[in-house]
């Protein structure tokens, strides 16, 4: 059973933790460092965790789970940073994008500890201590991505923990894990990065004319290019070879639909965006849209 838990990283996941532990499970004690001196005073200021420490050891000191909710490129750092505080009893597990890279830094860092390495498909564009909010995780998948020889009791304590915050837990492996998540996050992002960047760059377009005449699809795209850059930039050099394989699918793709236009092959794009509707009709039946109004764009705290 889990009753303390120590969150490394105090940003939009790990202040989301913080006050989801708070809302659904006050019982748990908390504890929380941030490398950053700004971002410790602002979750001291908003309650993100009990307790927030000035040094990563303290805060791991004492905990029975510790979760680095660090960009996946300071996972490694941010590891090697506790390895010499924690108790003996204790479980590492992270919240980072991809999973194969991370759970390879945290062996390395971290020899012989109890890892399960997890993700938690819940965000937004919002990033910083002031960006994380209580029902974050509610109805939201967390994928755990233990190695074969993972210690079952370890596995089942984290997965009760994150059922208790709200969250529908999943296990998977690593890898394939890191292939899904290019399509289903990686490459979305991918591409509304470049839109935007495309749109903001042409010549003939002016920029302010790309911000006033804005419509709703664009619009869309804008949100998630706002994303923070040191998280997805970390995101794409570590699932390097997932997002390239699946960026060579979607290239294809891309130049069947060029080649439909150019030809005039109307029948080509109907059936294409008629097999996209029924699957936008399906993930709604399924509940996992963000049809919540104005998901991710204020305070949900
Ligand atoms: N933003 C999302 O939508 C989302 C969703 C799921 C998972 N994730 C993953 O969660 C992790 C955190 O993302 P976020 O959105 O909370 O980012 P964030 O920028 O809001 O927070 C990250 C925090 O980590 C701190 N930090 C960086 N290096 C550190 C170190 N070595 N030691 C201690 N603190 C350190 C930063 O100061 C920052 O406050 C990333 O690995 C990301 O891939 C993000
Ligand atoms: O909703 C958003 O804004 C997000 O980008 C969240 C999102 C995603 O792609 O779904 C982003 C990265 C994560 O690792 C998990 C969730």
């Amino acid at each position: 059973m889990i009753q303390s838990v120590a969150i490394i990283g105090l940003g939009l996941l790990g202040g989301s933790i913080g006050l989801a532990i708070k809302a659904n499970a006050p019982g748990i004690v908390t504890t929380g460092y941030d490398r950053d001196p700004e971002t410790r005073a602002a979750a001291e200021k908003r309650g993100l965790v009990g307790t927030v420490c000035s040094n990563a050891g303290d805060a791991v000191a004492m905990a029975d789970l510790v979760i680095l909710c660090v960009p996946v490129g300071a996972m490694e750092a941010a590891a090697r940073d506790i390895a010499g505080a924690l108790s003996d009893h204790a479980i590492i597990s992270d919240v980072g994008s991809s999973k194969q890279s991370v759970a390879e830094a945290l062996a390395k860092a971290l020899p012989g500890r109890t890892i399960i390495p997890a993700h938690p498909v819940a965000g937004t564009e919002q990033s910083g201590p002031e960006a994380g909010f209580a029902s974050l995780f509610t109805n939201r998948w967390c994928i755990l991505t233990p190695a074969d020889d993972a210690d079952p009791a370890a596995l089942e304590s984290l997965g009760e923990f994150w059922t208790r915050l709200g969250a529908n837990v999943e296990i998977m492996d690593a890898e394939h894990h890191d292939l899904v998540l290019a399509v289903t996050s990686h490459i979305p992002h991918l591409i509304a990065f470049t839109i935007v960047g495309t749109a903001s760059d042409l010549e003939e377009v002016t920029r302010s004319e790309v911000i006033k005449y804005s419509a709703g699809g664009f619009r869309d795209f804008t949100r998630i290019a706002a994303s923070d850059p040191v998280m997805w930039r970390d995101v794409f050099l570590s699932n390097k070879s997932a997002v390239l394989e699946m960026l060579g699918r979607f290239s294809e793709d891309l130049t069947a639909m060029q080649r439909a236009i150019r030809s005039g092959d109307g029948d080509a794009l109907h059936e294409l965006f008629s097999r996209t509707r029924a699957i936008r009709r399906q993930v709604i039946q399924e509940g996992q849209d963000d049809d919540r109004p104005d998901f991710g764009r204020k305070d949900h705290s």
